[in-house]
């Protein structure tokens, strides 16, 4: 028997599809995913922990799942939303079926419903708390039980390691702090032959130290950066000790081990097709998103921080790059998997940084000078297109 699921959205809209995966009832904050392939990748990247994710691609589950795909060892998401969810995968390298995946990890889905609608409602009220329930319980129930219902805070806690494990390689040795890293970092060090250390988030900067590292890696991960304020502290230990490049969550706590801030974004930017501007050379990349977060413009000047890139969307800063010490970030992702891999490169960046930082190179200043008055150019740029927004939200 078809068993039906029902998702509430905090503003009382109520979608009632048909369920997939594991009956249950769990609530989250709902967000949604452009992207039109990589379901699995979404699915496996704790970045999304604790999240209701909405698949905006109508077409869901047709090539099954495969583990060497997986971003890390299990879904941490709270629910699923799909148009149509094909259980019948026809693809050579499937090894189970969607179903089956989400029933292994007590997640549910939801199906057969307008998944265009939700996205439009989530983009013009921003993301909301939502519950995903295969329950009968009267609607009136269920409007209390997510009114009561909160949103998770110690996320990073649940998706780190809980111990130190390393990735052997050859050259240079990177500690990669796992707020909840994606196995596509992992991956893009070990191709390039880099001793890859992996620590838990509370790693102190004595530990890290200790495990006598050419640089620092702050990983993706779920969550408020707020949420964890003994990062920010560890890395302004280490900031101007030891290259470190952070990607997405990573980005955002250089940013505060800086000085600098971070706000919410109204419904933040997941998928596979976020357009960045490479500030000093204007080019465009084609990146890889899942962030509800963002560092405020505003608050950068005098942290000793730049802007490098900005999305082409909304303006708000895609990367930074520090002016003394050799640091930067991406808010995007660089490890992008299913793709795309224009900015893969930036990891040759990163072990090229650590080579000149070893060899006792001055840090690049030109290129930080540079990279301001770009900056400086972008702000101009960045009110005149905020304001194009706000006319056009109207
Ligand atoms: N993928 C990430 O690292 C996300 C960073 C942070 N949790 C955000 O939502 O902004």
């Amino acid at each position: 028997m078809q068993v039906q699921a029902r998702l509430l959205l905090e503003d009382g809209t109520l979608f009632t599809g048909k369920a997939f995966g594991a009956t249950g009832e769990s609530t989250g904050e709902v967000v949604f995913n452009t992207g039109i392939t990589g379901y699995q990748e979404v699915l496996s990247d704790p970045s999304y922990c604790g999240q209701i994710v909405t698949m905006t691609y109508p077409l869901i589950g047709n090539y099954g799942i495969i583990r060497d795909d997986f971003e890390s060892m299990r879904p941490f998401i709270h629910g699923f939303v799909v148009r149509h969810h094909e259980e019948t995968p026809s693809n050579w390298r499937a090894q189970f079926t969607l179903d089956t995946l989400l029933k292994d990890y007590d997640i549910t889905g939801i199906s057969g419903i307008d998944t265009r609608m939700l996205t439009r409602i989530l983009r013009h009220h921003g993301t909301m708390k939502g519950l995903l329930t295969t329950s009968n319980a009267p609607l009136e129930e269920l409007k209390e039980r997510l009114g009561v219902a909160q949103l998770l805070r110690d996320q990073v806690d649940r998706v780190s390691t809980k111990s130190v494990f390393g990735c052997p390689g050859t050259k240079e040795r990177i500690v990669l702090v796992d707020y909840g890293s994606k196995s596509g970092i992992i991956r893009e060090l070990s191709t390039r032959g880099a001793d890859v250390v992996v620590v838990p988030h509370t790693a102190t900067a004595e530990q890290i130290r200790k495990l006598c590292p050419d640089g620092v890696l702050l990983s993706n991960g779920p969550g408020d950066p707020k949420d964890v304020p003994h990062a920010a502290k560890t890395i302004a230990s280490l900031l101007g000790e030891l290259p470190i490049f952070g990607i997405c969550l990573g980005h955002q706590l250089l940013a505060l081990a800086s000085g600098a801030d971070t706000e919410k974004l109204k419904f933040g930017h997941r998928g596979g097709n976020h357009p960045v501007k490479e500030l000093a050379s204007g080019r465009c990349y084609i990146t890889s998103q899942n962030h509800g977060y963002t560092v405020k413009e505003e608050s950068v000047e005098g942290t000793g921080l730049v802007v490098t890139h900005i999305n082409n969307n909304d303006k708000t800063i895609e990367g930074l790059r520090h002016t003394q010490y050799p640091a930067f970030s991406v808010q995007y992702h660089p490890e992008a998997a299913p793709g795309p891999f224009d900015s893969s490169y930036l990891f040759d960046e990163f072990l090229e940084m650590i080579r000149d930082f070893k060899a006792a190179k001055p840090y690049v200043p030109q290129q930080a000078a540079m990279v301001a008055a770009s900056a400086l150019k972008h702000k101009e740029e960045a009110s005149e297109v905020k304001g194009d927004l706000q006319y056009a939200q109207k």
